[in-house]
């Protein structure tokens, strides 16, 4: 019965860390097999003694189990951190492999703790930081706008990103005297002050902590040397998203340090193939910052993180509600030769945290939140399971295209659908460093926590299950003890007419009672799995119908908003023609005015003397008064009348033509 751990063939490798209570007196409902003192494996849970309805022990296999006095430092060497950042660095002039390190938990089980540690400790991520850089120190490039190799690397994105050097995107977040110089030279320019991990943010200025402050505990002295490609040179390449009711958003894009981009509304981003990535899906459009420093990288970390907490968990800042990823592309060419740059990425995710719905105790979007993490989550369990029977040789096809997390997390592992599944045969040739190193899957736990929330956390992600449900104390059970013990088989034989062919019927009716009891139990626990499944499909349905109104709502939006600004520019276009057109016709009339008042001038400029003025109007006079003369003669001489009628009568004619006699 002993289940065993999913063979090694599996992509995850899956371990339990177990967080140190606070509360006292609280009953444990988790315990951890101690048969191998020093690797332990498995543990069992019961549920707690106030459920009277249910008996039945489950036990989980994982990796391996960290138990409440595992350190950081324990944490991230137990859990082959390192070996992982070796594969994405590749060494010996072969391509890096993509890797994979995560979280998941129930909220408060210590996810955060764990992956990006606390005020006092460094988290695995710091640490993974830490060693890559360390690691690449003097192979590492330090890309600026001026260097040659900033347009190389940015020429060799096939994600459609924006590349920023670090110390331009902090400047443009935080800078007002932190050039370039400034952060590369390490100097003490002023730097914000310490506080976003007390969640103080008043001013942009104070979203982020120095460098200095970052907790530097615990230190990697005593880890061994990481291999590296001596021949390479390195660039590291931060990225950093979350996915937040199965879309997928930018962390970097400044909008919570109240930058110019504040005000804009956040776009999701598309998770597909692109032109110069036709194989393979990448997040595309985001930003990606080049780091050249440990420092840099922590700065660039915190600052997603911050967005984060703005602007992806709006009210509720106590627990995550996004999944968050955080990727570290190492960026890989040949020293000497150059040569094109090869990228493998190191994610490092912090899952959500589950939750039943009915604990998030406020209705609406928390309640939809919910039920997309409790989907996400079970489609994660699904895939998980999965991918660890196909290693079995079963052949199903793993689900993993359900949501957004699914496929992020696994879509590149599997072959896509065009390839066929000879696809696992060519591993080993060609696109050999496509397909990805084996994940690390930290699942964290309070053993006094949430026994419904932590036990549905563990089914989804233990390499293995088993139910066993204690047997019913049989007193026949114990009295037959005592009678085979003397005589064993012969006695039950020889004693058929004995009390013990009784003993006999009874002990095999109470160990069926017992075996029925115990298929009971499965089945409950069965229906309240499904119950739970169910619920959660139906808070995903809700979330989707929430959803769809609110895309609805945004595409109205958006296209009023354009409606209005092009009306308001076709406004102004108009506007401006009309006062073009207006300016042009009073600069005619002017124009016209000034001709006129010129003519005028013209007229009058040679001003008559008054002398010569008279005697013309006196010549005027006499011919004027000749002509007088000459026609009072001429009318003395005819009749008015007659004349009056000739000139009628050859009007006529003149206008009437040959119509006249
Ligand atoms: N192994 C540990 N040792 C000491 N303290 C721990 C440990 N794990 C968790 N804690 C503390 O417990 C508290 C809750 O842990 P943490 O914030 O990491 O939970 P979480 O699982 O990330 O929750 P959420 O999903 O709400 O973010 C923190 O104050 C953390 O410092």
């Amino acid at each position: 019965m002993e289940p065993p751990p999913r063979p090694s063939a599996s992509l995850f490798d899956v371990y339990l860390r177990l967080r140190p209570s606070n509360v006292v007196g609280a009953e444990r409902f988790l315990d951890v097999e101690q048969s191998d003192q020093s690797n332990p494996t498995h543990i069992t849970i019961k549920p707690p003694s106030t459920d009277h309805r249910k008996r039945a022990v489950e036990r989980f296999a994982f990796t391996r189990v960290f138990e409440e006095d595992a350190a950081q430092l324990d944490i991230f060497k137990g859990t082959g951190v390192i070996p992982l950042i070796e594969g994405v660095l590749g060494v010996d002039g072969k391509e890096g492999r993509d890797g994979l390190l995560a979280t998941l938990g129930v909220t408060g089980s210590g996810k955060s703790h764990t992956i990006l540690g606390s005020k006092t400790q460094r988290g695995l991520t710091q640490m993974a930081l830490d060693v890559l850089f360390q690691s690449t120190n003097k192979q590492l490039v330090q890309p600026t706008y001026g260097s040659s190799v900033f347009p190389s690397l940015a020429a060799a994105d096939v994600s459609e990103a924006q590349l920023f050097p670090a110390a331009a995107f902090l400047d443009s977040l935080y800078g007002d005297n932190q050039s370039e110089r400034g952060f590369n030279s390490r100097a003490q320019t002023p730097m914000p002050e310490y506080s976003s991990f007390l969640g103080t943010t008043t001013t942009r200025q104070r979203n982020i902590p120095r460098p200095s402050t970052f907790p530097q505990s615990p230190t990697l002295q005593d880890i061994d040397v990481v291999h590296v490609d001596s021949n390479a040179e390195y660039a590291i390449v931060v990225s950093m998203y979350e996915v937040y009711n199965d879309r997928i958003f930018d962390l970097l894009t400044g909008s919570a340090t109240g930058s110019k981009n504040g005000a804009q509304k956040r776009r999701a981003l598309l998770f597909k193939s692109t032109e110069q990535s036709p194989d393979r899906k990448v997040v595309a459009g985001l930003k990606k910052i080049v780091c050249g420093s440990l420092e840099e990288a922590l700065m660039v970390l915190e600052t997603g993180l911050v967005e984060r907490r703005v602007a992806g968990t709006g009210s509720n800042a106590v627990s995550s509600r996004s999944h968050g990823f955080f990727c570290v592309e190492v960026k890989k060419r040949n020293k000497s030769r150059h040569g094109p740059w090869t990228a493998s990425t190191l994610t490092i995710v912090d899952l959500a945290g589950s939750e039943r719905a009915r604990h998030a105790k406020t209705a609406g979007a928390t309640l939809a939140e919910a039920g997309k993490i409790n989907e996400s989550l079970m489609y994660l369990g699904q895939c998980m399971q999965m991918q660890s029977d196909n290693q079995e040789g079963n052949k199903n096809i793993v689900p993993f295209r359900q949501c957004k997390l699914t496929e992020l997390l696994f879509s590149n592992s599997f072959p896509s659908s065009s390839a066929t599944t000879s696809h696992h045969h060519h591993y080993h040739h060609g696109s050999n460093h496509r397909n990805p190193q084996k994940a690390i899957m930290i699942v964290t736990a309070d053993p006094v926590g949430d026994f419904n929330a932590t036990s549905q956390i563990l089914r989804y992600s233990a390499l293995a299950r088993e139910v066993t449900v204690p047997r019913i104390p049989s007193v026949t059970s114990t009295i037959l003890s005592g009678t085979t013990a003397n005589g064993g088989k012969s006695q039950l034989i020889e004693g058929r007419t004995s009390p013990s062919a009784a003993y006999e019927e009874l002990e095999q009716a109470t160990q069926e009672i017992a075996r029925l009891s115990e298929e009971v139990e499965v089945l409950a626990l069965r229906l309240a799995e499904e119950t739970a499944r169910r619920k959660a499909a139906e808070a995903s349905w809700r979330a989707a119908e929430d959803h769809m109104l609110e895309v609805e709502q945004d595409v109205r939006d958006e296209c009023f908003a354009e409606m209005e600004t092009r009306i308001e520019a076709e406004r102004r276009r108009w506007k401006g023609a009309w006062e073009e057109e207006a300016d042009r016709n009073d600069e005619h009339m002017d124009r016209k005015i000034e001709v006129l008042v010129q003519g005028i001038q013209v007229h009058e400029d040679p001003e008559p003397s008054e002398a010569e003025r008279a005697e013309e109007l006196e010549r005027e006079n006499e011919a004027l008064r000749r002509k007088v003369e000459m026609l009072e003669r001429e009318a003395q001489m005819k009749s008015p009348i007659k004349k009056q009628r000739v000139l009628k009568s050859r009007k006529w004619e003149v206008d009437v033509g040959f119509e006249s006699p």
